[in-house]
């Protein structure tokens, strides 16, 4: 039998009460805190700290505190990412972004998602999906990513975008919900 663990990361109804699952946000909830105490003269730390938090990273790897994140081992960067202040992402499920990737300040990544029927919802099970990042993308202040979706490469997400399907490689999205503004010639 699957472990709730097990059901959450493969985006099945699960119970976020499984001590297991507890556990393992408080972890990520202190390793936050610290990561969101260090100095601005402390770069050097916070990569380390970064490191340890992620599932996976590039070489370089910056974000300015205060990051928020539900486990942090779901999230996976690649190389030259950069996030400013203030993101928050949930990653119940994978967050994966490729290469030289940039979220401004204030960017919301939710994987995290519940049923829509309150009986169900009531009963505190939920789920996620997971969400995935091209090469070369630029996302704007404030912008919210939903559950489930893809983003291609060289995409740029406007501030104040609601993401709630894919984007495909080479355009502009804005907006809410997030339509196609342009296209980018390359
Ligand atoms: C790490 C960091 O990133 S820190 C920096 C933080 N800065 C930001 O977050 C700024 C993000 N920038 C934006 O959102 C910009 O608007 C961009 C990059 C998406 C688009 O800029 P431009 O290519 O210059 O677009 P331009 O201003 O010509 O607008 C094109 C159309 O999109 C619309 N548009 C522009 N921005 C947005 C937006 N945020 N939401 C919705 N629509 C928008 C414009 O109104 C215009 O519509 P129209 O053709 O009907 O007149």
């Amino acid at each position: 039998m699957k472990t709730e663990k097990e059901k959450m990361l493969a985006g099945e109804m699960y119970n976020p009460a499984d001590p297991v699952l507890v556990k393992e946000r408080e972890e990520a909830r202190r390793k936050v805190r610290i990561y969101n105490q260090t100095l601005e003269t402390e770069g050097e730390k916070r990569t380390k700290l970064l490191k340890e938090l992620l599932g996976s990273t590039g070489e370089t790897v910056v974000m300015e505190p205060n990051i928020r994140f539900d486990y942090g081992y779901n999230i996976h960067v690649g190389e030259n990412f950069f996030a400013n202040f203030d993101c928050t992402i949930l990653d119940v499920c994978e967050v994966r972004f490729g290469d030289n990737c940039m979220l401004a300040p204030g960017v919301q990544i939710y994987t995290a998602t519940h049923p829509l029927d309150p009986t169900e919802r009531n009963s505190g099970r939920e789920y996620a999906k997971p969400i995935t990042f091209g090469d070369n993308v630029w996302i704007g202040g404030s912008a919210i990513i939903n559950p489930g979706v893809t983003v291609g490469d060289n995409v740029v997400i406007a501030s104040g975008a609601v993401v709630t399907k894919d984007v495909p490689d080479n355009v502009v999205v804005g907006g809410n919900p997030a339509r196609v503004i342009k296209q980018i010639e390359l």
